[in-house]
């Protein structure tokens, strides 16, 4: 039987331009089961940030429902919905979003904040072989403007795992990498999916993707398709 993680029901959303409404997502409805590994594709401004926004519960925003897990958290408080992403939700962006003026294994520890793991004998050795699993562990002590551009994605690949979260919310995740590190960081995430079921949602322009998962959707002026 499925297990259905994520559902958007007739979801809108409005930007204000000056004093005009404009409306970037239109009606959109879809639904993603445990799992999945769910690609969206769609021209540049079609609406496709926007989407996983809300299905990251960075926006809050938005009309039209979204029941997580099979619960709405559309009426709870920050704190809640804070909670909920960072024990739930790892992010990863194209330009990596590391914080430079911390070391890699500082970069990979933000998540934790939230997790009460401060105390936990296993913390060092977890985050140890989770930097030796993506090859990173020698630049533990490293700088981000001291890596390169695939070491500094596998960082950022780090902190979304670290939490063990069951979604992995994916923007362009290999927009600023070569060939030889986009293959790596693919198979990473055919891994992830695969042997940890853990759900993936990314979001590219590389067609080379489109059928890399198992659900295809589209993205057309704010209108979400599944091909
Ligand atoms: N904060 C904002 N205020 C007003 N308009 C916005 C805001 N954020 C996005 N938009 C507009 O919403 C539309 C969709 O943007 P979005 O970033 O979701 O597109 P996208 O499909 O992710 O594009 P790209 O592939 O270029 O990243 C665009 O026209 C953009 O200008």
């Amino acid at each position: 039987m499925k297990d259905n993680l994520i559902k958007l029901d007739d979801v809108s959303k409005y930007y204000l331009a000056g004093k005009q409404k404009v409306q970037i997502l239109k009606h959109v409805s879809l639904e993603i089961d445990k799992e999945d590994f769910a690609v969206i594709m769609g021209h540049s401004g079609s609406g496709k940030s926007t989407l996983i926004n809300i299905l990251g519960f960075l926006d809050q925003k938005y009309e039209g429902t979204y029941d997580f897990a099979g619960k709405s958290y559309q009426k709870q408080s920050d704190n809640v919905i804070s909670e909920l992403r960072n024990r739930n939700i790892g992010f990863i962006f194209q330009n990596f979003k590391l914080m430079h003026n911390l070391t890699v294994k500082e970069n990979v520890e933000i998540p934790l904040i939230y997790s009460n793991r401060d105390s936990d004998q296993n913390l060092e050795k977890d985050l140890n072989q989770l930097l030796d699993s993506l090859g990173i562990l020698d630049k533990k002590d490293s700088y981000p403007s001291e890596l390169s551009g695939g070491q500094q994605q596998r960082v950022a690949i780090a902190r979304a795992l670290i939490n063990h979260p069951s979604i992995i919310i994916a923007d362009e995740p290999t927009g600023a990498l070569d060939s030889q590190n986009t293959q790596e960081v693919m198979e990473l995430f055919e891994t992830l999916n695969k042997t940890n079921k853990v759900t993936i949602i990314m979001v590219t322009h590389d067609d080379t993707f489109a059928n890399f998962g198992n659900r295809l959707f589209k993205v057309n002026d704010g209108v979400l398709h599944e091909s």
